[in-house]
């Protein structure tokens, strides 16, 4: 991070990962262009991208195969929002090949880009602002998450109880269950569950996700791969990711809950 030139101030960027299907969310089309509360699930996600005025613009990264951004967003590109349809098979080559669009438009190397899931729909931009205010002058940079409120259990194998003591509840046949089994319980003491803006320097974040995409679901971890510690910033249960088909419902009405539709 030293390399980073001094008395220059960065400036901070957004990009948002939006080339997945949606696979569990059980919908017709990739769930960012599903309708929740009269927009596209992503128009909700950009407008409070857009509502934040420390975040000089936005890279909306599209599958290349996408035909709906422009119909289910209209009128979104300008001088602080682009579109680039080189998203990848995973979240991270992505999120890689978004960067790599951002210093085609000149971010440099010190600037803060703030990656940001498109099926994070219930973002605030008051929650943004507290993470670019945690960060601006980390070494490191950080993500929005969440302490583990609930007793967290590791999943075994489905099927018949085997342990000492559940034939006995069980019964003597030992019945079969489709649900999986608590191998363990594990301790959630300093546990985060990790959301999504995520703030790293463009040349910090680059070369940490070109040294290993596999398995990466997250910037962050990329990151902390290279020995660094990301700030955990927390932020609110309202910014959950729109992942399974209940979701869409909870997300519909937490956005019609609220004043505007940011
Ligand atoms: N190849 C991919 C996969 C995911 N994403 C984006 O990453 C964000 C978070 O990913 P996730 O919720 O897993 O979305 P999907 O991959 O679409 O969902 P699923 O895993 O259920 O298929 C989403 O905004 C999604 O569009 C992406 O840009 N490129
Ligand atoms: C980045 C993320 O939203 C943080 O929770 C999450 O890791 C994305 O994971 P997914 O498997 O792509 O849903």
């Amino acid at each position: 991070m030293s390399d980073f030139p001094i008395g220059v101030v960065p400036r901070c960027f957004a990009l948002v990962p939006a080339a997945g299907v949606g696979s569990r969310s059980g919908a017709d089309r990739p769930k960012q262009y599903v309708p929740l509360a009269g927009q596209a699930m992503m128009a909700h996600t950009l407008a409070a991208l857009a509502a934040v005025p420390r975040i000089e613009a936005t890279l909306v990264v599209l599958s290349p195969e996408d035909d709906q951004f422009e119909q289910a967003v209209p009128g979104f590109e300008g001088p602080r929002s682009w579109v680039a349809r080189c998203g990848g098979d995973t979240r991270a080559e992505t999120v890689a090949n978004g960067l790599q669009v951002l210093r085609e438009h000149g971010v440099a190397p010190h600037d803060w880009v703030l990656v940001h899931d498109a099926a994070r729909c219930l973002l605030q931009p008051a929650w943004v602002d507290r993470l670019i205010d945690a960060c601006q002058d980390d070494e490191v940079g950080g993500l929005l998450a969440l302490p583990v409120a609930d007793t967290l259990k590791a999943a075994g194998a489905a099927g018949a109880a085997g342990a000492a003591g559940a034939a006995g509840a069980a019964g003597a046949a030992g019945a079969a269950s489709a649900h999986p089994r608590v191998a363990a319980t594990v301790d959630r003491r300093g546990k985060w569950a990790a959301q999504t803006p995520q703030m790293f320097r463009l040349g910090l974040l680059a070369p940490a996700l070109a040294a290993g995409l596999d398995g990466v679901t997250d910037e962050a971890s990329a990151v902390e791969a290279l020995g660094h510690q990301p700030l955990l910033v927390e932020a609110s249960m309202e910014n959950f990711k729109v992942t399974w088909p209940a979701d869409f419902a909870l997300a519909e009405r937490l956005l019609r809950s609220r004043p505007t539709s940011v």
